[in-house]
Parts: C-alpha cells; structure tokens; sequence
C-alpha cells in the first residue's frame, strides 16, 4: 500500500515556490531516486517528505547534502549520534563519554564495512570529503529505520565505491528517497526515477520507462 506524504502541494520557502502542486506516495519497498539540474528543487522536495514522514511518526534515516557532523568529534561519536533521538539526554551524555560496549562493536562493523576502520578514532574535522560522507552514511546506517532519505550521499567517492555504497544502503533500508546525480547510478538503484523541471515533476516512472532522452530535457539548458 502506497502511503501518500504530498497531495497537490506547492513547496518552497517564505512565499516563494519552488515546486508547484506536488503529490508524492511511497510503497515499501520503493527506492526512488530525484533528477534534476541544481535549483530544480531536489533538496526541497526531500526535505517535505522528511518533515512529513517523521510527524507521521516513522524512524527514518537522513543523510543532508552538507552531512551535519560535528566537526571536533571521532567518527565514532558522531555515528554513535545516529541513535541519540532513542535515549534521553543524560543516557545520551553518558554515552558520548564513553560509548557502550555494544554500540561501540556495531559502528566498528559498520565502519569496516565502509573501509573507514582507520579513522573510527580521529575527529571529524582532519578527514577528506569522502571520508566524512561515508562516516554519514555510516551514522544512517547505524540508525537504520523504514526509509532513507539520502541528498547526494555518494557524491564524493569514485564510482566503484558509490555502487557499493549503495548496496549497502539498499540491504539495510526497505525504502529509499534519494538525490542523485549520476544518472546511470540512479538507474542501477532505482525502483522509480522522478524527474524535475520548471517548478514541476517531468517524469514519474520505473527506470525502463523513463528514455535517456527524457533524462537530458531535464538538463537541458
Ligand atoms: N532556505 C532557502 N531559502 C530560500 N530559497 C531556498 C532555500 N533553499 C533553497 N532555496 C531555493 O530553492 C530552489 C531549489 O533549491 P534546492 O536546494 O531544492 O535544489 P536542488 O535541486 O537540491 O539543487 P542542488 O542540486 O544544487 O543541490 C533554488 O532556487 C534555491 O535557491
């Protein structure tokens, strides 16, 4: 069953709209994946069906386009904070101090998994752009949930490793929301390709459905 989040919306900031008369659903099991030029609304889209799914009362995993780390603390910690929302604050307090034995051995493995082992102690602040994308990932993976909602996740590392990467989000996530740029990526991981243009979804179709050319009129200047 389809659950709808947007009916007939306008979405942008202050009066100003970005995208007119929106309406978006998502099936379990659905991974959809955003196309469009910058400023097509892509960020603004995904933000709506955040707020939205959260007030609804569902666990979901985010991944923002500038990550929102803390920048002086390891890696660990701030995949430790993926699940801060679960505990209160002193619990919470306690184990940013010290971490929990169980936590600590879940992050490692998901770490591991990332290829981010060496870093699980170094703060934030000293890694590169796709070691700290990936120690986002590693903190949604961490926090898990029904649905990612994902903004360029993968935008930093080299294509082998997006492929990967996504693998592993596709395993821990039953529905996905992301942003991608790299359109043959986004086909290889789609359910449900949305394309947006001129304020308004273009295109609305599983990956066989949508042409290549299609996919270029969104870019098109
Ligand atoms: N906080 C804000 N206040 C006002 N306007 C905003 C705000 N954030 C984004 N916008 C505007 O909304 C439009 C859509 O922006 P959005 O970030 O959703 O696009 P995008 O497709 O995600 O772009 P990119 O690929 O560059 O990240 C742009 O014209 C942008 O300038």
């Amino acid at each position: 069953m389809s659950q709808p989040i947007l009916r007939a919306e306008s979405l942008g900031y202050g009066t100003g709209v970005v995208l007119h008369s929106v309406s978006f659903a998502l099936a379990p099991g659905e991974r959809v994946v955003l196309l469009g030029r910058s400023g097509a609304g892509k960020t603004t889209f995904l933000n709506a069906v955040h707020d939205r799914l959260v007030a609804a009362g569902q666990r979901i995993a985010l991944v923002p386009q500038d990550h929102v780390l803390v920048p002086q603390l390891s890696v660990l910690r701030n995949v430790l904070m993926g699940r801060l929302d679960d505990h209160g604050a002193l619990a919470n307090l306690a184990s940013l101090i010290r971490p929990r034995r169980a936590d600590r051995a879940e992050i490692l493995a998901i770490l591991a998994g990332l290829g981010l082992s060496p870093e699980a102690d170094r703060a934030v602040e000293g890694l590169s752009g796709g070691q700290r994308q990936r120690t986002a990932l590693a903190r949604a993976l961490f926090r898990g949930g029904e649905v990612l909602i994902a903004d360029e996740p993968v935008s930093a590392v080299d294509a082998t490793q997006a492929a990967q990467l996504l693998g592993l989000m596709r395993a821990r996530f039953p529905s996905a929301v992301l942003a991608l740029h790299d359109v043959d990526l986004a086909r290889g991981f789609a359910t449900r390709l949305i394309g947006l243009r001129g304020g308004r979804i273009a295109f609305d179709a599983t990956p066989p459905r949508v042409s290549d050319a299609e996919v270029e009129a969104l870019y098109a200047p």
